[in-house]
């Protein structure tokens, strides 16, 4: 008999990432599914260990317990479980979650810190995201006005992390579970609308949907897709660029300045973050170009990782707090 549509359409979007040019290096490695026993990591689960099967690829699950809710070690045990009845060995990881900075984003960390770290070497690691997340990340960034970049949403291979579901719904992948006889762990929190998130989910999305009549998740998931083909474009142009303008250890602001704003912000984010700068935001990016684009003499920005942007005698350079120069 054939599987179930849902079932079907999980097992395609695994294999069709796998097999796809960008997957080449990865050909015969090793899968880590991440569960944390919701229905599409579950599904997700299910068709990576079918697809694994048929690649002759060996796959195993890693279930992180955060340790954040009371009867977490329970939930894990219970994903375990699950992931035992279609044969598809896995293991928990307890993780420390530091709450410093919000405690969803500190777990986050923590949870690919220890994915990252707990895969088999090469293994490449399989995320459950959807179209509805992709669709989700998309709004929220518009509505905030966030730059293109977070905008374009998530890469659907972006190693070791890959996410096979980026064009599946959730709802597929709860007709799959429901289809293989699997049973998700129902998080409280995608149902509180203390959560951006879920209300975004359950109020906006659907009266977009209402007065668009339809297809806006899908929508938003095209308008990641085209922006992040402009992004990696635009990415090679600014790799050019940057080689042109670097000059005595930093930038020369005079050259930069002539870069149209969209070039010129992306030579600044490939230059910082070749230089140890991590995680720079949209906001820190901005009074980084200000620093070139609308010089009045000010300081300049505090980044991430305790550094701080500073222009002097045209040139842009980046220091330690301590006015070291990084790896100096
Ligand atoms: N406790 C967990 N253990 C293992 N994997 C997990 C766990 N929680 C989430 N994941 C993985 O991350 C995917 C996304 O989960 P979820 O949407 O809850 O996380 P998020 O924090 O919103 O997303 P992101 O991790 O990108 O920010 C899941 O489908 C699953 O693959």
């Amino acid at each position: 008999m054939p599987p179930e549509p849902a079932v079907s359409e999980t097992r395609t979007a695994v294999r069709r990432l796998l097999e796809s040019p960008d997957a080449a290096p990865f050909r015969g490695s090793p899968l880590v599914v991440a569960c944390s026993g919701g229905a599409d990591s579950l599904a997700l689960a299910a068709a990576a260990a079918h697809v694994a099967r048929h690649l002759d690829v060996p796959a195993q699950a890693i279930v992180v317990d955060h340790g954040l809710q009371v009867g977490s070690g329970a939930i894990a045990e219970r994903a375990v479980e699950q992931l035992a009845g279609i044969g598809m060995s896995a293991q928990v990881v307890e993780v420390a979650v530091d709450g410093m900075g919000g405690l969803e984003a500190a777990a986050r960390k923590a949870r690919y810190t220890a994915l990252r770290a707990e895969r088999p070497s090469g293994a490449l690691v399989l995320l459950g995201h959807t179209l509805d997340d992709q669709a989700e990340t998309v709004l929220l960034g518009l509505g905030r006005g966030s730059g293109p970049r977070s905008i374009a949403g998530m890469r659907p291979l972006d190693p070791p992390w890959a996410r096979p579901f980026l064009g599946v719904r959730r709802a597929t992948t709860e007709a799959a579970c429901r289809a293989q006889g699997l049973e998700p762990w129902q998080d409280p929190h995608n149902s509180d609308p203390r959560f951006t998130r879920v209300r975004l989910r359950t109020e906006v999305l659907p009266l977009l949907e209402e007065v668009l009549q339809g297809g806006v998740a899908e929508a938003l998931a095209r308008t990641a897709r085209q922006l992040r083909e402009d992004s990696d474009a635009l990415g090679e142009v600014a790799e050019g660029e940057l080689s042109r303008v670097r000059a005595d250890h930093g930038l020369d602001c005079a050259e930069l300045r002539l870069l149209p704003a969209a070039v010129r912000r992306r030579v600044l984010r490939e230059w910082l973050s070749a230089e140890g700068v991590p995680e720079m935001t949209d906001a820190h990016l901005r009074s980084a170009d200000a620093l070139v684009a609308d010089w009045r003499g000010q300081g300049g920005p505090a980044l991430p990782g305790d550094f701080v942007l500073r222009r002097a005698h045209g040139r842009l350079r980046v220091e330690t707090a301590d006015r070291k120069p990084p790896n100096g």
